[in-house]
């Protein structure tokens, strides 16, 4: 295997796990960050995100010398051994939405402003953030240099299994019209085995939107079946399951939730119909999939005020609640785009008194104490606090830890036992047992009034 010496921007979920990974294949990384304190915990082994194995990783091969990491992408041009030029430079700065629901490419242009010009001859500038079709071409463009080549390779990984997804992936996708850019950006993964799809730029570009979509498509599809479970008596996870083993149709991403969110799926469903609208092409499929996605939370707010009050137009106003979960998911202490605080927004608005626990959020950053609010949502230091005195305890992120809470202690400490389940974790009998009213997504008895 040839070793390269590789350049990321940009060292958060896609580029740290980028570099690290791309260390542990044997090449010679450098990865570059504005942000000074991020650098300075990296360099002392330090990582602020929650990914399994990924700070192991790090600490790994910075001790062995492969990856290092410097404050800017023009410092990093200097970094490499014996001075020598980075071959190829991984752009994974974010892409945040912007006005109207267009990717914001400020971060990726900028970064071309700072080093476009003073990279060696031959270099491959490659993008791995989520980018619209058009912007290798435009990147190149703005090079005005055609000894610099420009490759899309998007990144499939999620967050909370980002280092085991990066080293395993489903596919690579490299997508250039420079030949010769493309198979050296292919050649970096060469020893991870896995399917290569090369291809131009522009079909990398928007295969990246296709995937994603295409599972919030399916999550919202999944998300009305259980409102159709609910209202003509079936059972959504028998229905879920059933369908799975169609193996055209999969058991994974089967699970109703409180609606999908995250840094991605909702910037990058809203990006792709822009792209849409920009070529003319009214994209109507896409937009219910956004549509039905926005209702799933007043959706869960409805249920809430049901169970609750008795009546579907109850008042929540000073109605305690204990919230269970406040990450987008499990396994990530990622905010950005949470279900669970948009659910937490609208019961606020409603006049709801909130009390959250979520287990990734009881430690701070590098010694720092534990943040003791969110997003105006103040934080107990575990489940059976946050409960005490609650009229409803609502289960809005995975974590499997919930299925263990001790719930008659949660019974205990309630007001009310009931508890609304949006993610259909907690085993209803565990609940039942222990004296609470159970509520969940489209399972049998979850219609009823
Ligand atoms: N988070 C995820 O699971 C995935 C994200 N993506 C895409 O990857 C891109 C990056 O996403 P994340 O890693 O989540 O972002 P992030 O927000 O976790 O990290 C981005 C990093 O870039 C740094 N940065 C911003 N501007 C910079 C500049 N000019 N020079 C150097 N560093 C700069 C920031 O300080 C930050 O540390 C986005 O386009 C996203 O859509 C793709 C696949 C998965
Ligand atoms: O482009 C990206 O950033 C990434 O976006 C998603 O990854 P991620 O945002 O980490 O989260 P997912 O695991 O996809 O979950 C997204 C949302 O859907 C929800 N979800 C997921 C699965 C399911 O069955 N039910 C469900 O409600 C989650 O709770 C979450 O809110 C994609 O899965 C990755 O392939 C992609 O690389």
């Amino acid at each position: 295997m040839f070793a390269r010496r590789v350049m990321v921007v940009g060292t958060g979920y896609v580029g740290l796990t980028t570099g690290a990974c791309l260390a542990s294949l044997g090449h010679e990384v450098v990865c570059a960050d504005i942000d000074e304190a991020k650098v300075d915990r990296l360099r002392r082994g330090v990582v602020d995100i929650v990914e399994p194995g990924l700070s192991e990783l790090v600490v790994e091969q910075t001790s062995a010398g492969r990856l290092s990491f410097v404050v800017g992408a023009a410092t990093a041009l200097g970094a490499f051994e014996d001075a020598r030029p980075a071959e190829v430079l991984f752009l994974c700065v974010p892409t945040p939405m912007g006005a109207g629901g267009v990717a914001d490419l400020r971060a990726v242009e900028s970064v071309m402003e700072e080093v476009g010009a003073s990279l060696a001859p031959g270099t491959v500038v490659v993008n791995k953030s989520t980018v619209p079709v058009g912007t290798a071409e435009r990147t190149a463009e703005m090079l005005e240099r055609s000894d610099i080549g420009v490759v899309s390779n998007p990144e499939f990984l999620r967050e909370g299994s980002a280092v085991k997804d990066f080293l395993g992936p489903d596919r690579i996708v490299v997508g250039s019209d420079n030949q010769d850019a493309a198979e050296r950006v292919a050649a970096l993964y060469a020893r991870l085995g896995a399917p290569t799809v090369l291809t131009d730029a522009a079909s990398a570009e928007l295969m990246k939107y296709a995937a994603n979509c295409f599972l919030a498509m399916k999550l919202s599809y999944v998300n009305a079946m259980a409102e159709l479970c609910e209202r003509v008596g079936a059972d959504i996870g028998d229905v879920t399951e059933g369908i799975g083993y169609d193996r055209r149709i999969g058991q994974a991403f089967l699970s109703p939730g409180p609606g999908w969110g995250g840094s991605c799926l909702p910037k990058d469903t809203h990006a792709l119909l822009q792209v849409a609208d920009a070529a003319d092409f009214e994209f109507r499929l896409l937009r219910a999939t956004i549509d039905t996605n926005t209702r799933q939370r007043q959706r869960i707010v409805d249920k809430v005020r049901l169970a609750v009050t008795g009546k579907r137009t109850g008042s929540l106003s000073r109605v305690r609640l204990c919230l269970l979960g406040l990450t987008f998911k499990a396994g990530t202490d990622d905010l950005r785009d949470s279900p669970a605080l948009a659910i937490a927004a609208l019961l606020r608005q409603a006049g709801a008194d909130l009390v959250g626990f979520d287990p990734a959020l009881t430690d701070g950053l590098d010694g720092a104490p534990a943040p003791t609010e969110v997003e105006g949502v103040p934080l107990a230091p575990d489940a059976v606090t946050a409960a005490q005195g609650a009229e409803a305890t609502i289960v809005l992120t995975e974590w499997p830890v919930f299925r263990t809470v001790d719930w008659a202690a949660m019974a205990g400490a309630m007001k009310r036992p009931i508890v609304v389940d949006t993610r259909n974790l907690v085993d209803p009998a565990t609940l039942r047992r222990a004296g609470i009213t159970a509520v969940g997504l489209g399972r049998r008895g979850d219609g009823a009034e």
